[in-house]
Parts: C-alpha cells; structure tokens; sequence
C-alpha cells in the first residue's frame, strides 16, 4: 500500500470505527460483530504506525469508545476508566507477557478473569453508603445512572466489615443475565401476538444480553429498569489510601464487604497457566448464567500496575483475550427474496440447519445483490455462517473446496417474487426494485399503513394484520376503497371481525375525512413528500388539483422545495395508475383542499424554538433534513451549518460525521435525536 491508499483507507477506517462505536455506546446497537469491529480496528491501527503522519485526531485507536449523553447529569471519574486492549491471538498474549517481563523483571503474577459482556460501571462508595453510579462514557466523563444502578439487588446499598475504606470506587461490569433476556423476550413475544390480533403495532425483540442491558441501563424510567433484573459483578477496587496490595487481596475484600464476585477468577503464576485457565473456560463459559466473550488478564500487584502504566486508552499491565465468535458451516439450501414496501428486494438464504452459539440457524441474511457476486455464491455450496455478538447470523464465506461440479452461480432475480415486474437498480443504490408501485402486494400494503398511520389519515384500529386481510379478502384494492367498506361485509368476511370492532373502523374512517388537506397530501405518499413538505405544498397550491397543474418551476419556487421533490411530484402526477388512483381519492370526501381555518393553525408552526440554532446532521427516519430545517424556521429557529459555541442544538441523525459529533460534544452543545427535537416542537 502506498501512502496515498494508506492515507485513504485510513480516513474510511476512521469514519466507519467511530460510527459503529456511536451505534454501539450511545445506542446500544451493534451493525457488525465485535469479531469485524476489533479487525477493522486492528487494521487501523496497523496502518497508523506504518504511516503515522496521517493518523486523525479523531482516532478510535487512541481514545475510549463511549460517549456521554444528555439524558442524565453528566460526572467526571475521580480515575479515568479505561479500555482495554484485545487480541484473538494466543501468540499476542506471549508477547504481552515478554513486554511485561522487561518491564518489571519476572517476580509477578497474574490474575485471570472472564470478560463478562454488559457495561462497565463506577460505583463510588462514601463512608459504606453508596453515593453515585456512572457510566463510562468517553472515560473521563460519564453519565450519573445512579437511579438506575440502585435497582440492581445485587450491588449493596451499604457495605458491612470492620475495614471498609471512607471513600473509594469500585468498578463492575453490569449485565441482563440469559435467563432474564429469554424472559423478557418471551414477554415481548406474548404481547406481540396480543398486539397482532388487535391490529397492533409490534414491539421489537431485544437484539442480545449485551445492548439490552446498555440499553437498559440508561432508561428514564428506574420502575422499568428494575422489572428487568440486571446484575452485577464487580472486578476492580480503586482508592487513595494503600490499604489493599494486590488485586486478588481485593476481590476478597470486596466479596467480604457484600459485592457480588464471580467465582471464576484464579491466580496464575506464570502466562502457561493463563493459557490454561483460557482453555479450561473456552467451552465451560456457555453454562454461566451471562454472556462472556473472553478472559481478562491482569497483573497482579498494585505496584507493578503503577510501574507499567497506562497508555491514553489502556492500561499495560492488562489484556483480554476473546474468544472468537462461533462459525459453523452448513449448505446454502435456496436463496428466497422479500419485498419490502418501498419495492427493495433483499435476498435470505435458507441453510442446512446447524447449531450454533446454543441456537439452532436456519437463515442467514446476505444483504444485497453485491454481496452475493462478492462471496461468489453458487448453488448448494457450503457456507460459513458466523454469529457475531448473537447478530442475526451471516455469510462470511464460501467453502469453493466443496462445490458440487456443475453447481451455477446464484444469480439476483430478475423479476419481482411477488408480482413477477422486471425489477430495476436506481442509480447509486445496491438495492434491486419492484417499479410496480400500485399493483406489486407488498408495496401495495406498505402504501396502505402509509396512509392509515397516525400522522396522516389517524385510522387507528387498523393495523397491519387488518390491512393484509382486507387486500386478501378483496375487500379493498388500495386506501380509497376503505371508504366504501360495508359493516355487513367486514363482519362476514373478517376473522374475528366482531360488531364493535366494525363500528369502530367505520367510525374512524368516516372521521378521517375531517384530516386537513395538508396531511391527505402527505397519506398520498409521493416520494419525498413528508409530513412538513406536504405542508408547505398544501400552503402554497391550497389544493390537489392546483398541485397537480403546478409545473417544475412553480414547485421549486415554493420555500423548501428542491428539484428532487419537485420532480418526484411532476413523476407522480403523469403516471397513469396515480391518475387513477387520485380519481378514486376524490369520489371518497376526504379534503383535497385547504380549510381556511388551516391556514393559521398549521400544527408544527409556532415560537417554541424561538431565537435557538440548529445544525441537522445525518440521515433521519421520520423526515427528511430539509423538512426538519423547515419546522425549524417555522418554530422560530434559526438554521446555521457549522458547530460552533454559539450553537444550542445538534439534531444527530444516522450515519453523520463522527469528527463532526465529537466537536459539538466537545464543545458541551446539546445533541438531541429526531424524536426529542419533534417533542421539541409539538408541545
Ligand atoms: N460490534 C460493534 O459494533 C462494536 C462497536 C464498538 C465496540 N465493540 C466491541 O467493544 C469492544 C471495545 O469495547 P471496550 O472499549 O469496552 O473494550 P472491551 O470491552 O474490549 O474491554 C474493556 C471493558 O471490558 C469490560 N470487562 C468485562 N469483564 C471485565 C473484567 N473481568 N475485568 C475488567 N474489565 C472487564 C469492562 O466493561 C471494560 O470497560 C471492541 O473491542 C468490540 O469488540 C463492538
Ligand atoms: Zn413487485
């Protein structure tokens, strides 16, 4: 690699590191294994001392993960909390060793520890009570969960034993056990078949033990935090005073005084007793009520934890070893493909069943038509499947060794599985699409919740259960025939279709034809065309049919609108099958033109914002940028595209610039989501 690719796929590595530490640490959300994060990071930082000049500022090899938030106080640590460093790689643990030894001679020990798989937490204890429990955060300042960290049974409110210190820090990994994941995921499960048959929206599962209880952890509200049960174990002891010399002594002293150790530390002479130990918890670890992903090594004397020191992100005189995450391999039995209600079409594969990680898997996801072409996939080849961090399962690799003779290569679909349309690549996009828009059943559903949901026509007893029995039932073909629907019919052709359940629909049908003209627009659904830019259309043109007529120039004249909204509307509007479909909207009642009381009680206008700066950063779910700039102003905002002091709100979005973030964190400013800006403005 030269010094101009090194320069660039430094940069890619950066961006792409601290993004999947933002998702990881501040939303609890892993997009790849650990196993594929500690490559990337490994590569990095290889990268780096090979070519050191173009090391970032921003560099994730240089600083602890983790993020503090604005939902709790913020505290800083009376000693930073560290990461620490991690290897797959048994030769890396002797080298350790060897660094160690020429540092402090041979007269040392180690202790071994697993590396339970929660989040680390800071309890600091005054006088035997315990005062306050923070979180990492960027390991200087974290966030104050003290609320929450009460919950927990198992760490002590008050400590007993004659030899407790006034004031010291313990630090702990909390954690959701297995058995209280499985549980609560039953419960989810349960609810959600309630919520199925109601109509209702479904909640999602949680991922795995570790996001949950990170996610857990930093909820508002403590009631829910403890229903949840989360646990704790405690691994170090950290005070002033030099009471305690080693970090064995400690371990006891802290199971003495009521914390919660685990049993599995040991003491080992020597790093051939490490590697034993490693061994001997390899396949043992999987009966322990919690996840765990490694083992931690440590030096033991206190002393020599002080000679060797830290560096800016870990300490020397520890490392962990990890496990590497279970794969398996098994035969790819068919690709089959789903249409989303946007026309994506993404592949899964069906396999051979195989255990892994305790699980049996029978799927595997393979995102998209590239990555098929990339892991040269052909029919019935064996697969590796890897579950990383008990993300669903995906295709790592192909065994090309064990191919049938003959065995083709798996080509993407050509025509939509579920309305057989020629599909279509949009330019810049991986994904292959149904254009079929009014016809394809997927899309034809998705286009229907579109139009019920609460921020549009508010039919809310229909759900999406409803919706597919109605299309199923030919009840309805699209939005406009719900209001054709008769009580007779609806009762006699639903399942379970009662009386009262009827009026209801019917009841909220009738009223949706008192929802202003400005969000029909918006149920419509033209691409591009969200809640707020519907507004602005629906204040411009006052109404659909003046929409209609507008043509290009008129559309990108209106404050807000862009070409890629205006063209969008053009290409709505000269499709035939629209046409249809806007013919039929007309004959139902709904409003298709502005109210005059609407013109001045547009819902999301108003000075709740009144003389605040904004910068929108990244990619968001409910509106798009430019609409979110438009409630701004219309609040009585100001919009401004740098991060600077003077700045009051960031409104971080998916996927935006990590260096970007870390400035407006370093500058104190106020990060918020989408969701707590709109709270912002719809009080
Ligand atoms: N999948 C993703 O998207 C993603 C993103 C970011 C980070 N990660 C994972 O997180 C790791 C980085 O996290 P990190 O900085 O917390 O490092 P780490 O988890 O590898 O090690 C430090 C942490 O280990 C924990 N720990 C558990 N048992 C311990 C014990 N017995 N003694 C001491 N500490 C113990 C503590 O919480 C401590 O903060 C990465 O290596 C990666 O595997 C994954
Ligand atoms: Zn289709």
């Amino acid at each position: 690699m030269d010094r101009n690719q090194a320069k660039e796929r430094i940069g890619e590595l950066t961006e792409k590191l601290n993004y999947y530490n933002y998702q990881y640490y501040m939303n609890s959300v892993s997009e790849v294994s650990d196993y594929e994060f500690d490559t990337l990071l490994k590569e990095l930082e290889q990268l780096e001392n090979q070519f050191p000049e173009w090391q970032q500022d921003d560099s994730p090899t240089q600083r602890v993960g983790g993020t503090i938030t604005k939902d709790f106080e913020t505290v800083t640590h009376r000693y930073p909390m560290l990461s620490l460093s991690n290897s797959y790689d048994e030769q890396d643990l002797l080298d350790f060793d060897n660094r160690v030894r020429d540092a402090i001679g041979d007269d040392f020990e180690y202790v071994c520890e697993l590396k339970f798989d929660g989040v680390a937490l800071s309890l600091t204890y005054e006088n035997g009570i315990l005062k306050q429990a923070a979180t990492r955060g960027d390991g200087v300042q974290g966030d104050d969960i003290t609320a929450n960290v009460k919950t927990v049974r198992t760490i002590p409110l008050r400590l007993h034993g004659e030899d407790v210190p006034e004031l010291f820090e313990v630090r702990g990994e909390g954690f959701m056990s297995r058995e209280s994941f499985n549980r609560i995921n039953s419960q989810i499960e349960a609810e959600n078949l309630k919520r199925q048959s109601a109509g209702k929206k479904l909640q999602n599962l949680l991922a795995n033990p570790r996001n949950a209880a990170s996610g857990t952890f930093k909820m508002q509200d403590s009631a829910v935090v403890s229903e949840r049960k989360l646990d704790c174990f405690v691994y170090s002891f950290i005070s002033d005073n030099n009471q305690v010399a080693t970090h064995f002594e400690a371990l006891d002293k802290l199971k003495k005084w009521g914390f919660n150790v685990s049993p599995t530390f040991r003491s080992c002479k020597n790093i051939k007793e490490v590697l034993e130990y490693i061994h001997d918890w390899q396949e043992k670890r999987f009966e322990l009520p919690l996840d765990t992903d490694g083992v931690v090594i440590k030096v033991n004397g206190y002393n020599q934890q002080r000679t060797l020191g830290n560096t800016s992100k870990s300490p020397r005189w520890a490392i962990a070893y990890k496990y590497k995450a279970e794969s398996a391999t098994t035969r790819l039995n068919s690709i089959t493909y789903q249409v989303g209600r946007t026309g994506a079409v993404t592949p899964v594969a069906n396999l051979e069943p195989v255990q892994l990680a305790g699980t049996t898997v029978k799927r595997a996801s393979v995102h998209n038509a590239n990555e098929i072409a990339r892991l040269d996939l052909h029919e019935h080849d064996m697969v590796y499947v890897e579950k990383g961090g008990e993300i669903i399962p995906k295709i790592t690799g192909v065994d090309a060794s064990a191919r049938e003779v003959g065995s083709l290569p798996i080509e993407f679909l050509k025509n939509c599985p579920a309305c057989q349309t020629e599909l279509i690549r949009k330019e810049g996009e991986a994904a292959y699409y149904c254009p079929n828009e009014r016809q394809c059943p997927p899309q034809v559903k998705g286009k229907v919740e579109h139009f019920v949901q609460r921020k549009a026509m508010n039919i809310d007893s229909l759900g999406s259960e409803r919706i597919e029995q109605l299309l199923e039932k030919q009840l309805i073909a699209d939005a406009t025939d719900l209001y054709s629907l008769r009580k007779v019919e609806l009762i006699a052709k639903l399942d379970k279709f009662k009386e009262k359940s009827a009026d209801k629909l019917i009841e909220g049908i009738e009223a949706s034809k008192e929802i202003p003209f400005s969000r029909v627009l918006f149920a419509i659904g033209i691409r591009f065309v969200g809640a707020t830019v519907a507004e602005k259309l629906a204040e411009h043109f006052k109404s659909l049919d003046a929409l209609s007529q507008a043509s290009k120039e008129e559309l990108v004249n209106v404050p807000e609108i862009g070409e890629k909204i205006a063209d969008s509307v053009k290409e709505f509007f000269a499709d035939p099958l629209n046409q249809g479909f806007i013919e039929k909207l007309k004959a139902t009642g709904v409003k298709l033109e502005l109210d005059e009381s609407e013109l001045s009680t547009s819902a999301e206008t108003g000075d709740a914002l009144d003389g605040k700066t904004f910068v929108i950063s990244g990619v968001f779910t409910q509106f798009s940028r430019d609409e979110l700039k438009a409630m701004i102003k219309a609040n009585g905002g100001k919009v401004t595209s740098s991060i600077s002091k003077k700045l009051d709100f960031l409104v971080a979005g998916d996927k935006m610039g990590p260096a970007k973030l870390q400035k407006a964190s370093d500058l104190g400013i106020n990060i918020i989501s989408e969701e707590e800006f709109l709270a912002m403005v719809q009080n």
